[in-house]
């Protein structure tokens, strides 16, 4: 984790999950390829062949350079291929937002976040799945935060708002209460004042997990 330099709210949070860039070129690859997502899904063309072309040249180059591996084992939670290939907080997958949280030292995890048209769900909104998604993501991080971890059982998302698309949103989440093996989280969506959704999730540490290091960071 690396102190947060700017806002003076911010200035008690610190980074959570920091990613270095791959030294590959993997992660700057990703953004390049989210600007791209963001303009082939919200813009009129009049002819791609020459782009399709070269779209074409780069997916087999990098095909050709690359060295597949397998997903990650279920019990190797915060490896660094886990993490980056992640839908929703992954630096290395173009189809991530991507979502950068901070950590405030009450357990508080917070993003803000701005979504595009790649993300749209009803006309000019931010489509609700997505949302339910990056709740989830944003309690699972609640819990390691809280170093005590679980997987998502019950996800109850309450939409009060439409969550507007180019807008700056903010998400926030905690974890509430513990029981055993039983977490319980919550968290809300604002788009300025407006809150937009809020979330209430239980997850459930497995069984094999209890005797491994949960301050691990993780998410599913
Ligand atoms: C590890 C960190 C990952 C973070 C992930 C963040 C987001 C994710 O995407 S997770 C992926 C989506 N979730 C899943 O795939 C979970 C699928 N479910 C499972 O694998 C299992 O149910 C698992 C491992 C969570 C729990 O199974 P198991 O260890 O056998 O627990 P089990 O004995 O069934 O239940 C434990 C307790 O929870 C309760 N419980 C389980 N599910 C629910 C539920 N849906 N609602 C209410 N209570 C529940 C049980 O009733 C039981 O209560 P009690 O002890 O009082 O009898």
């Amino acid at each position: 984790m690396t102190e947060q330099p700017d806002s003076g709210e911010a200035v008690s949070a610190q980074t959570f999950l920091d990613q270095p860039d791959h030294a590959s070129g993997a992660t700057e690859l990703a953004r390049q390829l989210r600007r791209i997502r963001g303009l082939v899904s919200g813009a009129d063309f009049e002819d791609l062949s020459a782009e399709i072309e070269l779209a074409r040249e780069l997916a087999d180059r990098i095909e050709n350079a690359a060295t597949p591996h397998p997903p990650a084992q279920y019990d190797s939670w915060g490896v660094p291929e886990h993490i980056a290939s992640n839908p929703v907080i992954g630096s290395r997958n173009p189809a991530a937002p991507p979502l950068d949280a901070v950590v405030f030292p009450d357990g508080t995890v917070r993003a803000d976040l701005t979504l595009g048209v790649e993300f749209q769900g009803p006309p000019g909104c931010v489509h609700g799945g997505v949302v339910a998604m990056l709740f989830d993501e944003m309690l699972g991080l609640a819990n390691a935060a809280a170093e005590h971890i679980g997987m998502t059982v019950d996800l109850q998302v309450t939409y009060s708002a439409p969550t507007p698309l180019d807008t700056p949103l903010r998400f926030e989440a905690r974890q509430e209460r513990v029981d055993g093996r039983k977490l319980w989280c919550a968290g809300t969506l604002h788009a300025g004042d407006t809150l937009c959704a809020s979330v209430r999730g239980m997850f459930v540490t497995p069984r094999w997990m209890l005797d491994g290091d949960q301050s691990k960071p993780i998410e599913g």
